[in-house]
């Protein structure tokens, strides 16, 4: 399996089962995407901005309602087989990614999985196991958590660097090995972790690094 990162903006994402774990996918897709949960009963859980319809679609339902709404994505999460077997088939016919969320180990081609996610914007780091063990992805999200801590803030900053160092005209290969520099370096990332945001201050440290005698720095 390939790891892509997905813009869903404008998309729709259509998620049939209105369990914990359609929850939590609807959770996840309403961040970005316009999201349908379809389900005859609702868990007691946040949805995210999902729109909930109380439906009990059967298999040539299930077919119906993807036809209609012509969604990017579908999320098959019901406890029944038989209806995630149809909205597979169904979503295959439209051509529109499907997610089984009852289905681990080898997976059919064409399908997606759902990551574990860790996430500072603007950086996203996602964890599978191919499908085959979610407890380990979990796990080892919860381990990259601290690892991760102010990357969204280093982000910025490498950002704003690259832009400034383009802008003063610095060849491409001093400007890589500045920005590598500064994206491994230590006292950075605690300056970014102790007091975010902090990424002016660290900006101006490493310009004033670099160009202190008023000339190119090299
Ligand atoms: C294949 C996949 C399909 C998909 O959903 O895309 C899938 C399938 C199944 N999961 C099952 C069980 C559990 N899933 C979790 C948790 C998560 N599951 C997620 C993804 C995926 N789960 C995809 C593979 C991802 C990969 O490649 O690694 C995560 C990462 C993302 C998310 O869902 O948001 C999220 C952690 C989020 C986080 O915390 O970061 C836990 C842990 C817990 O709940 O504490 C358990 C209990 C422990 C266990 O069983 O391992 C079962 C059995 C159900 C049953 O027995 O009835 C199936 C189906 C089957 O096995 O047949
Ligand atoms: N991928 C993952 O991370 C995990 C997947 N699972 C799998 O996902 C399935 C769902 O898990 P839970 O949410 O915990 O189950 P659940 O049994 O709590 O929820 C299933 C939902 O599907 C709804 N449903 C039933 N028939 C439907 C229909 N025809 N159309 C639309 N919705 C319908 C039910 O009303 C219920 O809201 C489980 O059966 C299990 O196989 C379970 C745990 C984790």
């Amino acid at each position: 399996m390939i790891p892509l990162v997905h813009d869903f903006t404008d998309a729709r994402v259509l998620v049939f089962g209105g369990g914990p774990v359609g929850a939590r996918k609807a959770r996840r897709f309403a961040r970005e995407a316009d999201v349908i949960v379809l389900s005859p009963a609702f868990a007691d859980r946040d949805f995210g901005d999902a729109s909930l319809v109380r439906v009990a679609p059967d298999s040539e339902e299930v077919t119906e309602w993807i036809d209609r709404l012509e969604p990017a994505l579908v999320v098959a999460a019901t406890d029944d087989e038989a209806i995630n077997d149809a909205v597979e088939t169904a979503a295959r016919e439209q051509h529109c990614l499907v997610n089984r969320a009852d289905r681990s180990g080898s997976r059919d081609p064409g399908s997606v999985v759902v990551p574990a996610t860790v996430r500072d914007d603007p950086v996203v780091v996602s964890i599978s196991t191919g499908g085959q063990a979610p407890a380990l992805s979990k796990h080892l999200r919860r381990e990259l958590e601290d690892t991760l801590e102010g990357a969204g803030a280093m982000a910025s900053v490498c950002s704003e660097l690259r832009a400034e160092l383009a802008e003063r005209g610095v060849d491409p290969e001093r400007r890589r090995a500045i920005l590598a520099d500064v994206a491994s370096s230590p006292d950075h990332w605690t300056a970014l972790r102790i007091a975010t945001p902090k990424t002016s201050q660290v900006i101006e440290d490493v310009l004033g690094d670099q160009f202190a005698t008023g000339g190119d720095g090299a």
